[in-house]
């Protein structure tokens, strides 16, 4: 499968949000930060504005909880209309429940791990879920760089989908760019996150069609 390249609006200008979506219209998906400044310690936007950003753009949502009780949350992200939502393990109590109740609702189901997090109890579970999002910086903050501690737990969760055969995407966020993006699909991953890297470029489309090649040539 070619890999998917999605924008983090993180890195956009909140004030001119509607302007930087149209500039990502060749991404595959845009990436929507939600953060509550308890499960991360910084702040962004809630569902009122992703209903909004749902409303006017044309890539579908991949949205990102790093928020505190996801059980009660994550389902209004898909009335809200993403097409994707990704809980972290680590603010659920019952990630497999609520990843059957957000595709019943006919969206995909993510879920991520921050960095020190360990893989291997969610292995045998992948199949559950349609993609496993592995953070490559600590989450919260956008321009941080790509922490390569994470690469093996990567491979792991490849090599897991593999032997298992399951369709779970592999998505990574955090110091995605033109530099990290090889080694990152050669690990495994197909689903890639880029925020300071794409918004930061001085051609938006140029940066994004590049990432993917790149992503593309390596895996
Ligand atoms: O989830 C995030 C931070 O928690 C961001 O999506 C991520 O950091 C992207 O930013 P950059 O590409 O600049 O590293």
């Amino acid at each position: 499968m070619p890999a998917l390249i999605n924008p983090s609006i993180l890195s956009a200008d909140f004030v001119n949000l509607e302007r930087d979506l149209r500039a990502i219209a060749t991404a595959d998906f845009v990436h929507v930060d939600v953060m509550d400044n308890h499960f991360v310690p910084n702040l962004t936007l809630g569902l009122p504005v992703v209903t909004r950003i749902a409303e006017v753009s044309t890539l579908p949502l991949d949205v990102h909880l790093m928020i505190e009780d996801a059980d009660r949350w994550a389902p209004e992200y898909a009335a809200a209309g993403a097409a994707s939502v990704t809980f972290h393990a680590e603010a659920t109590q019952a990630p497999v429940r609520l990843a059957r109740e957000l595709r019943s609702r006919g969206i995909r189901a993510g879920i991520a791990l921050r960095p020190a997090s360990p893989v291997e109890p969610l292995l045998d579970l992948l199949p559950e879920f349609d993609m496993l999002l592995v953070m490559t910086v600590e989450p919260g903050f956008g321009g941080q760089s790509f922490i390569e501690g994470t690469l093996p737990k990567i491979r792991r969760a490849r090599a897991a989908l593999d032997e298992s055969g399951a369709a779970t995407w592999i998505q990574v966020d955090g110091g995605v760019s033109r530099d990290t993006i090889g080694r990152i699909a050669q690990a495994g991953a197909n689903v890639f996150v880029a925020g300071s890297a794409v918004y930061g470029a001085p051609d938006v489309a140029a940066e994004i069609a590049a990432l993917r090649d790149l992503a593309d040539a390596a895996a």
